[in-house]
């Protein structure tokens, strides 16, 4: 059986439809990069997904709580240091071992800096870091390599290689090539909500805003 099933699932903005009749399943040791161009409602899935905002109708298998969601904002506490930050995290997570996070993202000779002393692709790094202490079995990473040079994309994806090595699994919202050959791709064009006007779905809630 899949470990994440998405039926049927509408998506929206600003209380517009964005995505619709969108299904798909992701099963253990498996990564799913979704694409499609800019607008097309990616970060939207993504934050439905994670329990940020809810969907119009459709199904998700999995509760939110089961996946370790990184937005594009690393969502640092920035008077705390590289380590503290993720022994923040750990403890937000329940889980205990900060080292193959430090060492997997190459933060160990950063552990004592302030996050706020990061460069932007260091501060990427460590929100990226947070993944390996959640525990939880599925990423679900929006734009993961933004700041990220070639040797840190080149790290990131070793640690999702690692990830469903271990029997998780990771949806990516992506524009570039992470060399994660294993990966499969979904095009949401194929997804994309009609208009309104053109038979999509709007509620009676919606259009009372119109
Ligand atoms: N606050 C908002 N209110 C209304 N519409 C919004 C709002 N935020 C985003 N949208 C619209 O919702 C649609 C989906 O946006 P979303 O950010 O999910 O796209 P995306 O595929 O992640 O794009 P990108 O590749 O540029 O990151 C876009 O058309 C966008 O303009």
């Amino acid at each position: 059986m899949a470990m994440l099933s998405v039926s049927n699932l509408a998506v929206s903005r600003g209380g517009l439809p964005v995505l619709e009749n969108l299904s798909f399943a992701l099963d253990a040791g498996q990564a799913l990069v979704l694409r499609g161009p800019n607008g097309i409602g990616k970060t939207t899935l993504l934050r439905t997904l994670a329990g940020l905002q809810p969907a119009l109708a459709g199904t998700v298998s999995m509760p939110a709580e089961s996946m370790a969601y990184a937005a594009h904002s690393d969502g640092l506490k920035s008077t705390l240091t590289v380590s503290e930050n993720l022994k923040f995290w750990a403890s937000v997570y329940a889980t205990q071992d900060i080292e193959p996070a430090l060492e997997r993202m190459n933060l160990r000779g950063l552990a004592n800096r302030a996050a706020m002393s990061l460069s932007a692709g260091q501060k990427r790094r460590l929100g990226l870091a947070r993944l390996l202490v959640t525990g939880r079995p599925v990423w679900v990473l929006d734009e993961p390599t933004v700041s990220l040079d070639t040797a840190s994309v080149a790290l990131f994806a070793q640690a999702v290689r690692g990830h469903l090595a271990t029997g998780g699994a990771a949806l990516l919202a992506t524009h570039i090539d992470l060399g994660l050959e294993e990966a499969k791709v979904l095009d949401l064009a194929p997804f994309k909500a009609l208009p309104p006007e053109e038979g999509g779905m709007m509620g009676a809630f919606d259009e009372a805003f119109l």
